[in-house]
């Protein structure tokens, strides 16, 4: 049996009918500052797992658990810090139905509005002239989180049936390394997770701003920091400048040879793990729908290293980079404070690429940064430590899943979805497809032009209420294959 867009109708009008219940319920997901990197926001992601809690059981989902994960390991400040729960819930249990695992993220990355964000980051604004909502969070991922809560809420205004059965399992951990979340996978997989037959992810985003895709990659991601100490305290530098060795001097020395301005990784080795380019996936970078004009706006600039399509996305999907992100301990104030800090900490990634292996990217990067701290010649201490890392997918989406959520893509946008990868990292996918031996299927709700991760994050309500529609559409024409 399979469903027609006819059918669908009825789900789509509701969903436009429940517009303004379903901006409120992300107002109220955004309002909670869920910082998952930020160790003194702890309480407030423990308070968005509450918050889903509340949600998931007003909504009619059953056996709703929120499993502690124990503490966080090092390095952390605080040494007790608790691990935010995992939410697992669940909406119908028949075994004449498939059953999906949706999974998304209820923490976000940090934001401030000094920053240079328009509006209060913590606060969804309804720019109505636009309709466009902005907020942090609003696309990456709560905007999709409360996306599946909205498809319920939609079906249960009707009095219709789910078409499927459902289990939720959503993180708060995502953008820090989804610290616990495999070994819980892993543990849950004949238990809580037992019986899933296929997992959806909305947690990416379309490469444009009017094409739908459906996504079949990621990079993966291994996040870094080094540490230099000197002296025991700050120290005044019309005092001690010239006569100590100085950690930011080492720091910003050794950060310099990790990689150049043309995007290229200092660190020997590591290319000769990524997986040689065939001609067969050259060709497939020609039919993708992509603007360099588009990719300039949404990066407010024309800096970008590359001047056509095909070697921007392959080096966005295929080849690794590494970012440099910050350095703790630095003066970063405004003025001109002349001190000389004593302990500063770099912060640094890389987005990893089939077929790095991880571990053995860790013993490069940390051999190529001792070689320098040596060559250095510093009395100062440096040590280089992994903070988490997380896998690259690739799948083929040639199978059902990627069929359903193609058919429903233009139910609703009127357009059949490109097929791409990602250059961003969700950390469980492999996770889920090895655990769990099923598929996954990452159906994204957001444009590329939404801002994840930096200032005035939005999502367009045409995105946040089509995507309800696109999500609950596939539900159906999967459940019905
Ligand atoms: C693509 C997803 N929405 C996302 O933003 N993922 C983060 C995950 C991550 C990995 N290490 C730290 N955070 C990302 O790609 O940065
Ligand atoms: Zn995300
Ligand atoms: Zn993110």
């Amino acid at each position: 049996m399979s469903y027609t867009k006819l059918e669908l109708e009825p789900l789509f009008s509701k969903i436009e009918e429940l517009k303004p219940q379903f901006i409120t319920r992300l107002a109220n997901a955004v309002a909670i500052p869920s910082v998952s990197s930020d160790e003194d926001k702890r309480p407030q992601v423990v308070a968005m797992a509450h918050f889903l809690q509340k949600e998931l059981t007003n909504l009619g989902f059953t056996d709703i658990q929120l499993k502690d994960l124990g503490t966080q390991p090092p390095p952390t400040v605080n040494k007790e810090l608790q691990l935010p729960p995992i939410v697992l819930a669940r909406h119908g249990n028949d075994p004449l139905k498939k059953t999906v695992l949706i999974y998304g993220h209820y923490d976000v990355q940090p934001a401030l509005l000094e920053d240079g964000w328009n509006t209060e980051p913590f606060k969804l604004v309804h720019n109505e002239a636009k309709d466009i909502l902005y907020g942090r969070g609003s696309t990456d991922d709560k905007g999709p989180v409360m996306g599946w809560l909205n498809v319920v809420e939609a079906h249960n205004a009707l009095g219709w049936e789910l078409p499927v059965n459902l289990v939720c399992c959503f993180e708060g951990m995502e953008e820090s390394g989804s610290l616990g979340l495999d070994e819980l996978v892993a543990r849950e997989a004949q238990q809580y997770f037992k019986g899933v037959d296929t997992v959806c992810i909305s947690d990416n985003y379309w490469l444009g701003t009017s094409k739908p895709v459906l996504t079949y990659g990621l990079r993966g991601c291994n996040y870094y920091q080094l540490t230099v100490s000197g002296p025991g305290a700050d120290l005044h530098s019309g005092i001690f400048g010239g006569i100590v060795a100085e950690p930011m001097t080492d720091l910003v020395k050794v950060m310099s040879q990790l990689v150049d301005s043309q995007g290229k990784i200092l660190i020997p080795g590591v290319y000769d793990m990524v997986a040689p380019l065939t001609e067969k996936e050259d060709g497939l970078y020609d039919n993708i729908d992509f603007s360099v004009e588009e990719l300039e706006a949404a990066c407010g600039s024309k800096t970008g290293l590359h001047d056509n399509k095909k070697d921007i996305l392959k080096h966005r999907w295929r080849y690794p980079s590494l970012s440099l992100h910050g350095i703790e301990g630095a003066f970063s104030g405004a003025g001109a404070k002349t001190v000389i800090p004593a302990k500063v900490v770099g912060k640094f990634s890389i987005r990893t690429v089939p077929d790095i292996d991880s571990g053995k990217l860790d013993k490069l990067v940390f051999d190529h940064v001792n070689k320098l701290l040596k060559e250095l010649g510093s009395p100062n201490t440096g040590k280089i430590e992994l903070i988490h890392d997380g896998n690259y997918w690739l799948a083929d989406p040639f199978n059902d899943l990627f069929g359903a959520a193609a058919k429903a893509t233009e139910d609703v946008w009127g357009v059949k979805p490109d097929f791409t990868r990602e250059g961003g990292s969700i950390p469980i996918t492999l996770t889920f497809e090895k655990e769990l031996k099923t598929s996954v299927l990452l159906l994204p709700m957001g444009r590329g032009d939404d801002g994840a991760h930096s200032i005035n994050e939005k999502l367009d309500v045409l995105n946040y209420i089509n995507g309800c529609k696109t999500l609950g559409g596939y539900l159906h024409y999967y459940g019905k294959q």
